[in-house]
């Protein structure tokens, strides 16, 4: 029997400011694997839906007629590549509901689906990887920070940081949860260097590769 070796698809998951995005892309550059920021697609949908609304008709209807694509840390809605405007006033303020309409979650659903299929081995992160996106998934981390930690490095967005968090923890839909077979990692004292070379041990002995 031939064995089949599934692609090395790794999960990273926690609140904001936790350092997914630094993290992931470290890891995914040592391991010479692409990254994908799923939260930059709940950014873009927020940006397009911004005037008008999230009742699931409007929802279905600007999903029918936009095209929304991630490349790295950057959005592009119908072939418009979006930078500051996803972390712009109108997109903070309406995320956390963005992010908790269940169509809003179904039509992301497919799109980060689709995707990690077209990346084949990849690095994934975002709220809900290792629980709904990809339970499957070759190794999850969620990691973790202090919260005065996270504050430092989210100045921009201060305590409301929380309440997003807080939000992303309580929905109804795909909430943050810590997937029961993930690594826990609290780097609110490592350097990102040294925390990739943590996860890449612990990747091996989730994995035998690495
Ligand atoms: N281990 C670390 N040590 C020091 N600074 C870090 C570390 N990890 C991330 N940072 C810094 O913290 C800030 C936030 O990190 P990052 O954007 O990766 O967090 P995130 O979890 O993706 O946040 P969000 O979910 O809000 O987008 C960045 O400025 C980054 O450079
Ligand atoms: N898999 C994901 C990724 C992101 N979100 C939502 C919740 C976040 O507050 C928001 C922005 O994410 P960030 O860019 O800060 O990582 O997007 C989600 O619900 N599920």
């Amino acid at each position: 029997m031939p064995v089949v070796v599934e692609p090395l698809v790794i999960a990273i998951d926690g609140p904001g400011g936790s350092g997914k995005s630094t993290v992931a892309a470290s890891l995914a550059t040592a391991m010479s694997l692409p990254v994908l920021s799923t939260g930059v697609f709940f950014r873009a949908v927020a940006w397009g839906l911004a005037d008008t609304g999230v009742d699931d008709a409007q929802v279905d209807d600007w999903f029918d007629r936009h095209s929304v694509a991630v490349e790295g840390q950057l959005g592009v809605v119908d072939g418009v590549v979006l930078t500051d405007e996803l972390r712009s006033p109108v997109v903070q303020v309406s995320l956390s509901k963005v992010a908790a309409s269940p169509r809003v979650r179904s039509h992301v659903l497919d799109l980060e689906r689709r995707e990690i299929e077209r990346l084949g081995e990849c690095v994934v992160e975002g709220r809900d990887i290792g629980s709904v996106v990809w339970p499957h998934a070759s190794c999850k981390f969620f990691l973790a920070a202090r919260q005065e930690v996270r504050l430092r490095r989210r100045p921009e967005e201060g305590p409301k940081l929380f309440e997003r968090d807080r939000k992303d923890s309580i929905r109804a839909h795909a909430p943050l949860v810590i997937a029961d077979d993930a690594f826990i990692v609290d780097n609110s004292d490592d350097a990102v260097d040294e925390l990739v070379i943590r996860m890449r041990e612990l990747i091996g002995v989730r994995t035998g590769r690495c």
